[in-house]
C-alpha cells in the first residue's frame, strides 16, 4: 500500500507541535527509515499513519483509505492491512508463542485449520516454530521480537510499521531483525521503520526520511543515518 501525506500538522494539548507541514509519499513496496532526534515526531507520524492519532490539519491517504473519513468498519478493514511492531514487543505473557500469533486470526473468524497453517508458516518464516509452545518470558529479547514480527505479518499486511524495533536488542540480533524486515519487504510489504540505530541504517541501505522538530528536513534514497556533508 502506498502512503500519501499532505500538509499534516499535529498539535497536542498544551500547544505541543509534534508534526508541522508534513508532505510525504511512500510508494507501495518501499522500505523507509524514519530518523531524527528524540522528540522529532517519528512516533507521532507512525501513529498518524496507523490512525491512532488524528492530524490537526492535513490529509493522509493509505492505499484507497482516506484516514480522515473512516467509519468503524473501514477502520477495521484498514487495520487488517496493517502490521505494527514496537520496541517493547508487546506480546501477551499468558499465551504461548503460537497462541500469540494465532489469536489475531481467531479474532477475525478465520477457520481453525487455516489459523494453524498460517501461524505455522509465519513462525517458520521468522525462525520461531521450534519455540511455539513457550511463553514470551521464556524467550530472549530477539526471539520475542521475531514472534512480534510473526504476529504483525500473519495477516499478510500491505504495510508494516516498526517503531524502534531493535531498540532493546544487541547489535547482532538487531542485524538479524533488519535482515528479516528486509526479506519481508522483498515479498512486497511496504515498511516504515523508525530508528536511532546509525549502524543499521548505514549497513542496510534504504530510503531515509529525517525529521527535526516535527518537520521533514531530509529525504534521500539509499541514504545514510547522518546526511553527507558537502566539503
Ligand atoms: N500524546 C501526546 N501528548 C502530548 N504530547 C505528545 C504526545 N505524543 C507525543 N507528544 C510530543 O510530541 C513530540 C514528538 O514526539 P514523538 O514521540 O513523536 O517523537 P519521536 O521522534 O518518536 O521521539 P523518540 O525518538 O524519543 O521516540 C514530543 O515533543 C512529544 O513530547
Amino acid at each position: 500500500m502506498d502512503i500519501r501525506i499532505s500538509g499534516v500538522t499535529k498539535v497536542f494539548e498544551g500547544d505541543i507541535v509534534a508534526l508541522e507541514g508534513i508532505y510525504l509519499t511512500v510508494g507501495a513496496g518501499e522500505f523507509v527509515y524514519l530518523v531524527g532526534t528524540t522528540g522529532s515526531g517519528k512516533t507521532t507520524l507512525m501513529r498518524v499513519i496507523s490512525r491512532e492519532v488524528l492530524p490537526t490539519k492535513g490529509q493522509v491517504m493509505v492505499g484507497e483509505f482516506d484516514l480522515r473519513r473512516m467509519r468503524s468498519l473501514d477502520l477495521a478493514y484498514y487495520r487488517r492491512d496493517l502490521g505494527i511492531v514496537f520496541q517493547d514487543f508487546r506480546l501477551l505473557p499468558h499465551l504461548t508463542v503460537l497462541e500469540n500469533v494465532a489469536f489475531i486470526l481467531e479474532a477475525m473468524g478465520v477457520p481453525p485449520k487455516e489459523v494453524r497453517d498460517r501461524s505455522g508458516f509465519v513462525l517458520e518464516r521468522v525462525g520461531m516454530w521450534h519455540r511455539r509452545f513457550l511463553r514470551p518470558t521464556q524467550l530472549s529479547g530477539g526471539e520475542q521480537q521475531r514472534v512480534a514480527i510473526a504476529r504483525a505479518i500473519v495477516n499478510a499486511p500491505a504495510l508494516l510499521l516498526a517503531d524502534e524495533p531493535t531498540g532493546n536488542l544487541d547489535p547482532r540480533t538487531s542485524d538479524e531483525i533488519v535482515q528479516l524486515l528486509t526479506s519481508i519487504n522483498a515479498s512486497g510489504t511496504t515498511i516504515l521503520m523508525a530508528t536511532h540505530n546509525q549502524y543499521l541504517v548505514d549497513a542496510y541501505r534504504h530510503r531515509v526520511v529525517e525529521l527535526n522538530r516535527g518537520r521533514i528536513v531530509r529525504d534521500e534514497s539509499q541514504g545514510r543515518y547522518v546526511a553527507d556533508v558537502d566539503l
